[in-house]
């Protein structure tokens, strides 16, 4: 029988998410999360669910990206599910960007290594981790088709009058300045996963996907495909996240340079890892704030109410964007698990259709679920993302039509 497993890398700035996945039985084998790379605190959490599923947790310095695939490769080869296993068809990588060059996932070879190193200014928290989870890989199994799925590629489908920003059209092409938007793969499976849970076909859906993770992006689907996103030339832009500020003036850069005397990569720091959640309120985990708030803490709610009126004014745009709405589906970290940042994003919006049934929304679960009141014109879904699910299926079907 040929090798039908595949292992998903889903590097971060300062995380590593994995799966492997038998693709032919159609079940998850392993995964696990190593986060905290670069401190003293680094985490390893492993789940072999083809072994017991008895997670394995434990607490060490893990220097780099490349001490952190090698930790997770040990972890997997403890259950016999190690990297140099002969039923490893191949690795998938998420690239988060992939420029206007890749619109579908890309076996990597040097060109395509080449373009990724070329795209780290414009994914300077992501390319880099991207890059070393391949590089690593490759490092362990040479033979192996590594198969990168972008973040971009999902809203190449934007037409020119969302994708373009109103610069000066030279300036911005010589530069190649445009919202390429990000989170893609998490867009596409949940747009899907909406349509599915409302019983219709992606094409006849049209879909807000508000993706709240500790990077945030919100995208208007219609009809299975992309027609404008939240973040743009990088994943800067946008909604409030957990440390990056999301859309502010541009002039305010200005500003800070001009009047605050700060050096363009200090103000670059400030708005990607010191601003959002975190510069607002010093915290950027949605459950240590709503702890706070319920503690009566002033800057807490201050952060809250900051985030929940911007996603508010994206649920509005993609409204106006998509001009009839069959669903808005809440999904990732936040989306998924904080029934809060539900309730008040769509709070007011009843002459819209959107309404939130407080039981419904209170329900914990694992699987996508309505959480609008019964006969509601527009579905309100949290839609929980899998976008390593999505990226093996991609990386799969890939290797079916190269052999
Ligand atoms: N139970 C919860 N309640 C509220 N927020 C949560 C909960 N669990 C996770 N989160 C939020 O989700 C965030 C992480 O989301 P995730 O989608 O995993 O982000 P990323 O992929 O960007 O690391 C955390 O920072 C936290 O704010
Ligand atoms: C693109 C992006 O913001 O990704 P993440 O949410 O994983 O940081
Ligand atoms: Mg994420």
């Amino acid at each position: 029988m040929s090798p039908s497993r595949v292992l998903v890398l889903n590097s971060g700035s300062s995380s590593v998410k994995y799966q492997l996945l038998d693709m032919e039985g159609g079940n998850r084998l392993a995964t696990g999360l190593v986060e905290r790379i670069g401190e003293e605190t680094s985490r390893l959490k492993h789940t072999p669910l083809a072994a017991g599923g008895e997670s394995r947790e434990w607490t060490a310095p893990i220097a780099d990206h490349e001490a952190a695939l090698k930790a997770v490769s040990a972890e997997l080869a403890k259950d016999g599910l190690g990297l140099d296993s002969p039923e490893l068809a191949a690795i998938g990588h998420r690239v988060v960007h992939g420029g206007k060059r890749f619109t579908e996932p890309t076996v990597i070879d040097d060109a395509v290594l080449a373009e990724i190193e070329r795209l780290i200014p414009v994914a300077p928290l992501h390319n880099p981790a991207n890059l070393t989870g391949i590089r690593t890989a490759q490092a362990l199994r040479p033979d192996l088709p590594q198969v990168a799925v972008f973040d971009t590629a999902f809203h190449t489908t934007m037409p020119e009058s969302a994708a373009r920003y109103a610069i000066d059209v030279e300036t911005a092409d010589a530069h190649r300045i445009r919202r390429y938007g990000f989170h893609g793969t998490s867009h596409a499976y949940v747009s899907r996963a909406t349509a599915e849970l409302l019983c219709k076909a992606p094409e006849d859906v049209n879909v807000i996907v508000l993706h709240l993770g500790n990077g945030a992006s919100a995208s208007a689907v219609r009809g299975g495909r992309c027609v404008d996103t939240s973040m743009g030339l990088t994943p800067l832009e946008g909604l409030v996240m957990g440390t990056r500020s999301g859309d502010t003036d541009p002039a305010v850069i200005f500003h800070l340079a001009r009047v605050g005397g700060m050096s363009i990569a200090e103000i670059d720091t400030l708005l990607n890892k010191k601003s959002g959640l975190i510069g607002l309120c010093g915290d950027n985990d949605m459950r240590e704030i709503r702890r706070r708030i319920d503690e009566g803490d002033e800057r807490a709610r201050l952060a809250f109410d900051i985030y929940i009126h911007r996603l508010k004014k994206y649920i509005g745009a993609y409204y106006a964007v998509l001009g009839r709405v069959d669903a808005v589906a809440f999904t990732a970290g936040v989306g998924e698990n904080a029934a809060p940042v539900r309730e008040a994003a769509v709070a007011g919006l009843e002459q819209l259709g959107l309404a939130v049934d407080p039981e419904l929304n209170a329900v914990r679960g694992d699987g996508p679920r309505l959480i609008s009141p019964a006969g509601a014109r527009v579905a309100v879904a949290v839609v929980p993302t899998d976008e390593e699910l999505e990226i093996a299926t991609q990386t799969y079907a890939l290797l079916g039509e190269n052999v």
